[in-house]
């Protein structure tokens, strides 16, 4: 069973402030060591306001390549791209934000040309930042016919293209998905949450660790190290 340590806030402002703290924190370390430094970022609603707080941060930017933890597919203009979201905060503070999707619409194809992509950059990721869905998944990682690829593939395949089944009711789109080895290989791999029945589901998964029905549970299974889990109720 990994170690998790639960980091509880009194409301969603100090969860923020704590989670945009900790990454910035995270970031500059990468870039006193490596010079440069290369993070995922979760899409959903979760994150934005630590994200936002952590694009106002004083951070050499200019060195920090950004990749969605995952994407649906749509255009970077569509409200639900993860990118997009990520592109609107963090290009004017020169970050490099790389995209996983562009323009595909098959998913095979664009887990393919995200691959590709992402072949080019400088691997192990500094941080995987996590969120998770109400129904266990984390990234893109859902059950259907992918979910194999995305948990059990190849150590070298990072980017897989996702059609759920049954498609999540709140967003009916197929995905592309950081694999759950490309997420776990990261330096560090933290986890931010909301919400008592998230907790529990969370809480579970850990303890059912590898035999875990759930995408999260098959995750942090499979992690090297502890992680750091941010929570408010
Ligand atoms: O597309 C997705 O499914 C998201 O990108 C995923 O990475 C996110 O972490 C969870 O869905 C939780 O999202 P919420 O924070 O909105 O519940």
């Amino acid at each position: 069973m990994i170690e998790a340590e639960w980091w509880d806030y009194d409301d969603a402002t100090e969860l923020a402030e704590a989670v945009a703290g900790d990454v910035g924190f995270i970031i500059e370390q990468a870039l006193e060591a490596r010079g440069r430094a290369i993070v995922a970022f979760p899409g959903g609603e979760t994150p934005k306001p630590a994200l936002e707080l952590l694009a106002a941060r004083k951070i050499e930017w200019a060195d920090v390549t950004i990749v969605p933890t995952d994407d649906r597919l749509v255009p970077p203009t569509d409200p639900r791209s993860n990118v997009g979201m990520l592109a609107k905060m963090f290009l004017p503070r020169r970050a490099r934000v790389v995209p996983l999707c562009a323009g595909e619409t098959d998913p095979q194809v664009a887990g393919h040309a995200a691959d590709e992509r992402l072949a080019a950059l400088e691997w192990p990721l500094d941080l995987a930042w996590l969120g998770v869905g109400a129904d266990g998944h984390v990234a893109s990682i859902f059950p259907g016919p992918d979910y194999d690829g995305a948990i059990n593939g190849p150590r070298i395949r990072r980017a897989m293209g996702v059609r759920p089944d049954p498609m999540p009711a709140n967003m009916p789109v197929n995905r592309v998905t950081l694999t759950k080895s490309a997420l776990a290989s990261a330096r560090v791999v933290t986890l931010v949450l909301t919400g008592t029945d998230k907790r529990k589901l969370v809480e579970k998964a850990i303890k059912d660790g590898a035999a875990s029905q759930l995408p999260i549970g098959r995750l942090l299974a499979d992690l090297e190290m502890d992680i750091d889990i941010h929570w408010c109720a």
